[in-house]
């Protein structure tokens, strides 16, 4: 006999998006339960951004420190993973532990049900035996998990995802790494920064393919720099696994390594969901909202689940629209013209709303500046590690999307931002006073060069 207890909203999936929804309208007062099966927190803090993020840190200082005989003297760099790897244990996940999280989660009024939730139908989710009856509605806040391509061979190998990656305590001496997108491209140059034989496989015709060929550019320049080897345009056809991997390339050519990554995107979390009981596609690739994050009548979606773009920053903003919608708060719906984003590569490459590509076939009058970080006062000053560029795109009289590539790109990319987001005129940001010598003072030089 099912057990049904009756709530005000359940969540499902307490990763980013969820924690934040589920968050924010306990501590409104709702009757909210939360559904995990693994850490409350997600990806992004046990296997994502923040682990990450630490890892690129230490690359960065190994990279810096190797600058020192262009600038400052000599140094002599001796690279070693134990104190990345206790950071990632100690500082970031706790060994792999969410009871802080938890604890933020109930803190704030939250009911926490650890299982695995499915949607047996309107406003109803069962985990094991207890079933709930949401009178509000269901969040569906379910994540992404990496994408294993039907490569013959592979499955059944011990191939790591970002998982593994994270979680590894040595290093391997060789690791071949399928897809070069931001993924790839971050873990490659870390791992190559600390001594690994990287070898990254691309089937597209560029690493970074959904940022501006520049981008790119610049990208497979440093990674080269670093001793990675860039392959683009190669798919991977066989792997095979004894002592290390073995992996047969289209062009006719092999790859081999002690470890293989793939890298190669990420499958929404919607199988096995229920989601047929709703009405819904369980085989969708995304569960797609209206922009209130609304996916059916009493069902809202946020996160990586939506297709909206695979960002912390997204899943945050997706559930401030849900919570809203789901408090009857009004404010605004999601507008996703200024979707920030940063490959976390030295040099960062940071970017915002429409590549010019993009910018083009959507049929806008476009006009294009751009300056090379190095042609910059700053980029001058600064010399070793100075790569990147400042590209902007404009349309209608204001800015529709940028790029900025360089030592600080992640931070450039702010002021553009605010510029898309807000629709800043054209001539209001070229009567700007940009600070001397910045690395952001580029972009008023990028904008001196539109056309
Ligand atoms: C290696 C890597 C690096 C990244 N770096 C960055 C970065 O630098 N910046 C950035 O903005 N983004 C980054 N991201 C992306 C970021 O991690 C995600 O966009 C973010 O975690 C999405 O949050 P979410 O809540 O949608 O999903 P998730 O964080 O995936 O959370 C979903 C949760 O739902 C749970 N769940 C799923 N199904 C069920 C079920 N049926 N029942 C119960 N629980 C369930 C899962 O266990 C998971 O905890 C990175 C991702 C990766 C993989
Ligand atoms: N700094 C950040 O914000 C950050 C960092 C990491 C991840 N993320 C998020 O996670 C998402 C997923 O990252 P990702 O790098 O896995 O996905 P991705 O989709 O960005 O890149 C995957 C790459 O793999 C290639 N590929 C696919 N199948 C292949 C095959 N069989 N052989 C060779 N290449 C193949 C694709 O052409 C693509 O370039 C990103 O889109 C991003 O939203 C963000």
């Amino acid at each position: 006999m099912v057990d049904v207890r009756n709530v005000d909203v359940v969540v499902v999936g307490l990763g980013v998006g969820g924690e934040e929804v589920g968050g924010r309208l306990a501590a409104a007062g709702l009757d909210v339960v939360g559904v995990e099966h693994q850490l409350v927190g997600g990806e992004c803090p046990y296997w994502g951004c923040i682990p990450t993020k630490m890892m690129v840190r230490a690359g960065s200082a190994l990279a810096e420190a190797r600058r020192i005989p262009e600038l400052a003297g000599t140094s002599t760099v001796t690279p070693d993973w134990a104190p990345v790897a206790s950071r990632i244990r100690e500082q970031a996940t706790d060994d792999w532990n969410d009871k802080v999280a938890v604890d933020r989660f109930t803190n704030k009024g939250g009911h926490f049900v650890r299982g695995t939730a499915t949607v047996t139908g309107p406003g109803r989710v069962r985990v094991g035996e207890q079933e709930f009856s949401a009178a509000r509605g269901v969040v569906i806040a379910t994540g992404t998990t990496a994408f294993i391509p039907p490569i013959d061979g592979l499955a059944g190998t011990p191939y790591w995802t970002n998982r593994q990656a994270v979680e590894t305590t040595t290093l391997p001496d060789s690791l071949v790494i399928l897809g070069g997108g931001a993924i790839g491209c971050e873990f490659a140059q870390v791992f190559a920064r600390f001594g690994v034989q990287v070898t990254i496989i691309e089937g597209s015709a560029r690493i970074l393919a959904m940022e501006e060929p520049e981008s790119s550019e610049v990208a497979t320049a440093v990674l080269t720099a670093d001793g990675v080897t860039v392959r683009t345009g190669v798919h991977a056809t066989r792997v095979a696994h004894s002592g290390g991997f073995e992996i047969a390339l289209d062009d006719g050519s092999t790859v081999t390594g002690e470890k293989l990554l793939v890298a190669t995107g990420r499958s929404a979390r919607l199988t096995d969901l229920g989601l047929e009981t709703l009405g819904l596609d369980p085989a969708a690739r995304f569960l797609g909202t209206d922009d209130r994050m609304r996916a059916a009548d009493q069902l809202w979606a946020v996160g990586d689940v939506t297709g909206n773009g695979a960002f912390t920053h997204m899943a945050m903003y997706e559930a401030d629209i849900a919570v809203r919608d789901i408090l009857g708060q009004g404010g605004p719906a999601a507008d996703y013209r200024a979707l920030p984003r940063v490959t976390f590569l030295d040099p960062e490459i940071g970017a915002v709303g429409q590549t010019e590509k993009q910018a083009r076939d959507a049929g806008l009058d476009v006009r294009v500046g751009q300056v090379p970080l190095s042609g910059t006062s700053r980029g001058f000053v600064h010399g070793p590690g100075n790569e990147g560029f400042i590209k902007v795109i404009a349309a209608d009289g204001r800015l529709v999307g940028a790029t900025t590539a360089g030592p600080a790109g992640g931070e450039m990319i702010g002021a553009l931002a605010v510029a898309v987001h807000a629709e800043v005129p054209l001539s209001t940001l070229a009567s700007q006073i940009w600070a001397y010598p910045t690395f952001h003072r580029g972009i008023g030089d990028a904008l001196k060069t539109l056309a």
